[in-house]
């Protein structure tokens, strides 16, 4: 039933629904799916603050972004845009101040110190660009990969065995057998890298973290690293994100998300096209993020080009919406 009341404003007659039926648009609304409700990472609005000195630096400023399960991805963006922000965040090492983040049905803002650890230790597996930081000094390869599955403290009949072969199995898939009995300085930078990659995936994580993984490497190098990424990907299932500025990783990956400003600014996707006569192509398209809010942040480099700033006229067509430099100031 709705109830027909005149609008004083306009003096006519308009519908006011009656309170029955905003409850049962609010039930309905419920029922909606949540934001990235199937997604394995799924960021919500997410903003982090730093105060130094009384002074706030906003590095993320309402970031939306998810990523699907078993997906291969790789993040971009330039310096102090707040990619290593959102890295500490998704590893469990930072907490936002305000926004949502889940990875794995983990409420990122939720955990005690407690959740926080199994979190670390059984959802997400990291790989950063200090080697150092990635492997123990005094441990051989074999040992550092076996550490993280002893710290989960599953030890069992015959568990020692176990985890050996699985160090020495994850070693293996990942080009690295050979390096099994050599400790960190006797290996190459991208040995380390791979060496690290199998630490890593140890207890299986849901989610592979990697931050600038081939920023030490030569190009060759880099190359047979992110093979290894891509190895644990493909044979493994392991969903990973990369933070890169390494043009040829992110050349690599099926989707690229730039982010700018603390925010999720564009994606590139590729796909693979095949021509009438059977030959295989992969097919690049840059998209730009609309946010939850209904914001759109134009590449600087369109807007620059067409003297665009503070205001933009904006037309709906039935298909697409143009925007078009503010004339106002000519009429
Ligand atoms: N602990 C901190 N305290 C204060 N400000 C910080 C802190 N960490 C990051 N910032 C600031 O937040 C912003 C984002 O930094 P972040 O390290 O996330 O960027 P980035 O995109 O990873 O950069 P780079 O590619 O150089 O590593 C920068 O302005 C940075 O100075």
């Amino acid at each position: 039933m709705t109830d027909t009341t005149t609008d004083p404003a306009a003096g006519t007659p308009s519908a006011r629904p009656t309170l029955a039926e905003l409850e049962k648009r609010a039930a309905a609304r419920g029922g909606r799916p949540s934001y990235g409700h199937d997604a394995l990472i799924a960021c919500d609005r997410l903003v982090r603050i730093f105060t130094t000195d009384g002074v706030e630096v906003q590095a993320l400023q309402g970031l939306d972004l998810t990523v699907q399960e078993g997906e291969l991805m790789a993040l971009v963006g330039a310096s102090g845009s707040g990619k290593s922000t959102l890295m500490n965040i998704l590893a469990g090492l930072d907490v936002p101040t305000a926004g949502a983040a889940k990875v794995a049905g983990r409420d990122l803002l939720a955990m005690d110190a407690k959740s926080r650890l199994d979190y670390r230790r059984h959802v997400v597996g990291f790989v950063w660009q200090q080697t150092a930081r990635n492997l123990l000094p005094y441990l051989t390869a074999s040992q550092n990969v076996a550490l993280p599955m002893q710290l989960r403290g599953r030890a069992g009949r015959g568990g020692s065995k176990r985890k050996a072969e699985r160090a020495t199995e994850l070693l293996a898939m990942l080009g690295v057998a050979d390096c099994g009995d050599r400790r960190p300085h006797q290996l190459s930078g991208g040995q380390q890298q791979r060496v690290a990659i199998a630490v890593a995936l140890a207890n299986s994580p849901s989610v592979l973290l990697a931050d600038e993984p081939t920023g030490e490497l030569d190009s060759a190098t880099g190359e047979q690293v992110f093979a290894a990424f891509r190895r644990a990907n493909e044979e493994l299932g392991t969903t990973i994100v990369i933070v890169t500025h390494d043009q040829a990783v992110a050349d690599e990956v099926r989707r690229t998300v730039a982010i700018r400003d603390g925010r999720t600014a564009s994606e590139v996707l590729r796909r693979t096209e095949v021509d009438a006569e059977g030959r295989e192509s992969v097919v690049a398209r840059e998209y730009a993020m609309l946010d939850r809010a209904g914001r759109l942040q134009l590449p600087a480099e369109y807007a620059t080009a067409l003297g665009m700033e503070d205001r933009v006229m904006l037309e709906l067509e039935q298909d697409h919406i143009g925007v078009w430099p503010d004339d106002a100031g000519e009429k």
